[in-house]
C-alpha cells in the first residue's frame, strides 16, 4: 500500500496520458483504456468515466473468466494504470458475463507446466492481490456471478461486496475440494472479513456459500436482484466518495498494512513453497481428475 501511495503521489496524470494513451473525451463520455502489451487479447475493459472518477473494470475472459498469467498480467497493469492516475478515485470490478464473475485461477496454468511457469504464475497472482488489496482508490465488487476461489479472493480484496440475489449463484474458496490447499494470505483476507472461525471452517470444507449464506456471514455487503448490482455499486461508490480521500485511504492502510507486510516479507518463499506444492505428483493427480471432471459434467 506504501509503494502505491507513492506512486500516486509522485505520477502526474499528463505523464500517465502520455505513456500509456488514455484518451479523454467530453465530460460525459466514457474513456476506454487500451493496452499496448502486444500479448494483450484485452481481457480486460476498463472504462473511466471522467467526471465521476470512478472507473468500471470489467472482466471479460471467456468462457468463465479464469485468471490465468496473461488475465492476471493484464489486469494488474490495467489496475497500476487507474492507481497513478489522479483522476480516478474509485473501482467497480465486475464480469462482462452474466452468471460468472470468475471461476478463479485457470487451472490449466497450474498442471503439466514447468516450475518457471509455476513460479511466474504465482508470482502474477501475488501481484493481483498486492495490487487490488492495497490500492488506494476505493473498491466494490459488483459480483454479477459465481466466484469460486481465486475469484472469490478478488472480491475479498475490495472495500464492499454487492451480489446478485440468485441462490443459483455461489462464491467462497473451495480449494480443498481440489485437493489444494489456500494458501496463508488469501486466509488472512477472509478473516478480515468474516472472522477465524467462519474461515477456518469454510477453508478446511472448501465451501461455497449462495449468495444469501455468504451474505447471512458477512461475506458478502449487500444483496440486490441481478439487474440492479451495477446502479447499486454506482450508488454506493457515491457514498464512499464523499469522504475525504486522505482519511480514508490512511484508514484503509491501518487496517490492511499488516496483512499485506506478511506477504511481503516472504514474497520468494511464498513463490518456492507454491512451485514444489504444485509439482508433486499427488497434487498434479488431484488437478487433473478436478479438470477432468469439470470437463466431463456436460
Ligand atoms: C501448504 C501451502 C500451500 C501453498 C499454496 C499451494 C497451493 C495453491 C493454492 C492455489 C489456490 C487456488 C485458487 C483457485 O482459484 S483454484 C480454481 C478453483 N476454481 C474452481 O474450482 C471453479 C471451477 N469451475 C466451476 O465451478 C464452473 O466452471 C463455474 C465457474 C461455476 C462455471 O460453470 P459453467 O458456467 O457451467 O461453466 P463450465 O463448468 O461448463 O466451464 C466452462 C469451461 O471453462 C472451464 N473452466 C471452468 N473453470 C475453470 C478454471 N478455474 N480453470 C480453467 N478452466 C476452467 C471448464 O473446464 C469448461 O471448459 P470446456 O468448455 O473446455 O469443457
Amino acid at each position: 500500500m506504501a509503494a502505491l501511495a507513492v506512486l500516486r503521489s509522485s505520477a502526474p496524470a499528463r505523464l500517465l496520458s502520455g505513456s500509456f494513451s488514455v484518451h479523454r473525451g467530453g465530460l460525459a463520455s466514457w474513456q476506454h483504456y487500451q493496452s499496448r502489451r502486444p500479448f494483450s487479447n484485452n481481457k480486460i475493459l476498463v472504462e473511466l468515466n471522467e467526471s465521476t472518477g470512478v472507473a468500471v473494470m470489467k472482466m471479460k475472459s471467456p468462457p468463465v473468466n479464469s485468471l490465468s498469467l496473461d488475465f492476471l498480467t493484464e489486469f494488474s497493469i490495467s489496475l497500476e494504470k487507474l492507481e497513478i492516475d489522479r483522476g480516478c478515485r474509485g473501482l467497480i470490478l465486475t464480469s462482462a458475463f452474466p452468471k460468472i464473475f470468475s471461476a478463479g485461477l485457470d487451472i490449466t496454468e497450474m498442471c503439466g507446466k514447468s516450475a518457471e511457469h509455476y513460479a511466474a504464475f504465482w508470482k502474477a497472482v501475488q501481484e493481483m492481490w498486492l495490487k487490488l488489496y492495497g490500492s488506494n482508490m476505493v473498491t466494490i465488487a459488483a459480483v454479477n456471478g459465481s466466484s469460486p476461489a481465486g475469484g472469490c479472493l478478488m472480491a475479498m480484496c475490495c472495500d464492499y461486496r454487492i451480489m446478485a440475489d440468485n441462490p443459483k449463484f455461489a462464491i467462497g474458496l473451495n480449494e480443498t475440494q481440489l485437493g489444494i490447499v489456500a494458501p496463508f494470505w488469501f486466509k488472512d483476507t477472509m478473516i478480515n472479513i468474516v472472522g477465524n472461525r467462519v474461515t477456518e471452517q469454510s477453508l478446511q470444507l472448501g465451501q461455497m456459500y449462495s449468495a444469501p449464506e455468504a451474505h447471512k456471514i458477512g461475506l458478502v455487503d449487500l444483496l440486490v436482484p441481478e439487474d440492479k448490482v451495477q446502479s447499486t455499486a454506482a450508488a454506493v461508490m457515491t457514498q464512499w466518495l464523499s469522504i475525504p480521500d486522505h482519511a480514508r485511504q490512511l484508514t484503509k492502510s491501518m487496517m490492511r498494512k499488516p496483512t499485506i507486510d506478511r506477504l511481503v516479507k516472504q514474497q520468494e518463499a511464498d513463490i518456492n513453497n507454491f512451485v514444489s506444492f504444485i509439482t508433486r505428483d499427488s497434487i498434479q493427480k488431484s488437478l487433473q481428475v478436478y479438470l477432468d471432471r469439470l470437463k466431463q459434467k456436460k
